[in-house]
């Protein structure tokens, strides 16, 4: 195996047009060659209909110039033709397609390349609420920023996980004191019977000692005063937050293990994490003059986000009453993520909700001096899971949905499924088929709607076996499996001589466009690009095995098409497992 990339052919055709468009035209050098996959022929350019007029020519005689100009050239076109009103069409020869073929599977990554190389990219994801439930935007959150992780790694960004926890606040004076104040509360992990985890314990504790503190003002006062202890380091208040804290990242990593994650307890670098750093910060923007003083707080006015009352929009930066909050710490985090984790891409994976809170993050930043040009800041927004109602997900009673519960379901469903069309499964092979099939449908369900797009959490749909669904990619790799199982998995061995049929050719270009969809997914940050390269990959598969027998075809036909099972299996299963699905053998 070598790992040397393979560029694919559209790059490729893409630079002959480029040398083309110089050697007519030398003023329009490094113009956009317009090249794209077409249905007419391998590839479209469409450059001479958008170069024309700075050419001072009319488009069909600039495509006839450039077709003459692409024959004499070295690059990989064979044949070209002007069709239209100026389009270039131009097919590739068979042999270079075999090649392109042979060469990927010979590569350890499939011939893919590491364009990404210098980047260092923190990713802020998950980032649920100690002593809180997930709920189902946690679930994007975690599902979106994993399968992120995944790719951009995978492009050779140096990728930084980061779980910003909610793990810091007032809350935990009135939850600590609380619990102090009532020691026969259950609600550790192994105290709890099985289905109860500590979090939701917790989270119904929490919401108690909320009434509590509302009705009684004593309790409040004494709530008050352990937000202080809490803050200025007593002991004993410490270690029961610490207590809290561990008790439900227990809970999060149950979810975590289920899901398949990257997320480990490195990853969590909480709020509490930029306390120390909060007073340096501060004093920092107020020294710029960033931070002015307003009615007793300390806030800063955006120059590019109004509020509702058309006034410029504030961040606080210090409360009234000399408390922290969320805008604190994000200007922590930003300011340390570029300084002393030395990220020079930055994103953030939360609900569009979040969007204003980010822009005056960044604004307030990049005033700062801190986000200068070479490095990027995205939020990474996501909308909303529906119910069935299309009104936000939640339960009837209008709780939060239990993510475990919700996974529960979804598994549930794909065992009913899976065994229905495979009814011989042994027992503890549909157990395990099932987990696969129901967690990676849902992950697949949301990684495939349009990001900033809410969606409708329909279990039913989403472990389907037809359609644009996570079980049908997981069938399709796994009918591949069982073909180059019958042919007793052999090496690939491809004679680059044999013409090839229309639907190989297809699903050779298509093999070949891996690359094209990962490097989308890296400058859109939308998972979904992956997720249509690897439907269409499956179906371009479908009408190629519909049309050309394999197993009883004659060598070397045979063999060639073998290679092109094989490809597609490994694509298939490598783009799975970059949106943290897998691929099993059989189903
Ligand atoms: N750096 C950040 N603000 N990250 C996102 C935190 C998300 C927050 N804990 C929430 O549940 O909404």
């Amino acid at each position: 195996m070598t790992n040397h990339e393979v560029l694919p052919l559209l790059g490729q055709v893409a630079d002959s047009v480029s040398r083309a468009i110089a050697h007519v035209h030398p003023e329009l050098a490094g113009a956009d060659p317009v090249v794209r996959r077409s249905e007419h022929a391998d590839f479209q350019s469409n450059a001479a209909l958008a170069l024309a007029k700075r050419a001072r020519t009319k488009p069909p005689e600039l495509a006839q110039a450039l077709t003459a100009a692409l024959a004499d050239d070295r690059g990989p076109a064979t044949h070209v033709e002007v069709s239209g009103p100026g389009f270039v069409n131009i097919t590739v020869p068979d042999q270079l397609l075999w090649n392109q073929v042979a060469a990927r599977l010979a590569n350890s990554r499939l011939g893919m390349g590491t364009p990404n190389e210098g980047q260092r990219t923190v990713i802020d994801y998950s980032a649920p609420n100690i002593a809180k439930e997930m709920h189902v935007g946690h679930l994007r959150t975690t599902i979106i920023g994993d399968s992120l992780a995944r790719v951009l790694g995978f492009l050779g960004s140096e990728v930084i996980r980061q779980n910003h926890l909610g793990d810091w606040g007032t809350q935990f004076g009135m939850l600590i004191q609380y619990l102090d104040e009532h020691p026969e509360l259950t609600w550790h992990h192994d105290e709890l019977e099985r289905g109860a985890s500590a979090v939701s314990a917790l989270d119904e504790l929490y919401k108690t000692a909320r009434a509590a503190f509302d009705d009684d003002l004593e309790f409040a006062d004494r709530s008050r005063d352990r937000v202080v202890a809490l803050q200025s380091g007593d002991p004993d208040t410490i270690a029961r937050w610490k207590e809290i804290v561990s008790e439900s990242e227990k809970a999060f990593r149950d979810i975590y293990d289920r899901l398949g994650v990257l997320l480990t307890p490195e990853d969590s670098v909480g709020e509490s994490f930029y306390n120390h750093l909060l007073t340096d910060v501060i004093t920092e923007l107020t020294e710029a003059g960033i931070a002015v003083e307003s009615e007793g707080a300390l806030v800063i006015f955006s120059e590019e986000v109004t509020g509702p009352d058309g006034n410029p929009a504030p961040l606080m930066v210090r409360k009234r009453e000399g408390g922290y909050g969320y805008d604190t710490t994000d200007l922590a985090t930003i300011r340390y993520r570029i300084h002393d984790l030395k990220a020079n891409r930055l994103l953030y994976v939360t609900d569009s909700r979040q969007a204003l809170h980010f822009q005056m993050i960044f604004e307030a930043a990049r005033r700062a001096g801190w986000l200068t040009d070479g490095i990027e800041a995205a939020h990474v927004p996501y909308g909303t899971v529906l119910g069935p109602d299309g009104r936000p997900f939640k339960t009837r009673s209008g709780g939060t949905v239990r993510l475990m519960d919700l996974l529960d379901d979804a598994v549930s469903r794909a065992r009913a499924v899976v065994s229905e069309k495979n009814p011989d499964l042994a027992a503890d092979a549909l157990d395990q088929i099932a987990e696969q099939a129901g967690i990676g449908a849902v992950k697949y369900a949301d990684l495939s709607s349009s990001r900033v797009k809410d969606y409708v959490f329909d279990v039913e749909r989403m472990v389907s076996f037809n359609g644009n669904t996570g079980v049908y990619l997981q069938y399709a790799h796994t009918r591949i499996r069982s073909i180059l199982r019958k042919a007793g998995d052999p090496e690939a061995s491809i004679d680059p001589t044999i013409e090839l049929q229309p639907a190989e050719r297809a699903l050779a270009l298509e093999l070949d466009a891996y690359s094209t969809a990962l490097s989308e997914v890296s400058s859109t940050l939308e998972p979904l690009k992956l997720c249509g390269y690897l439907y269409d990959l499956a179906r371009d598969f479908t009408t190629f095995y519909e049309a050309c027998p394999v197993l009883s075809a004659d060598e070397p036909v045979r063999s060639n098409r073998l290679a092109l099972c094989q490809l597609t299996a490994r694509t298939l299963q490598h783009g799975l497992d970059l949106l943290g699905i897998s691929a099993p053998e059989r189903m």
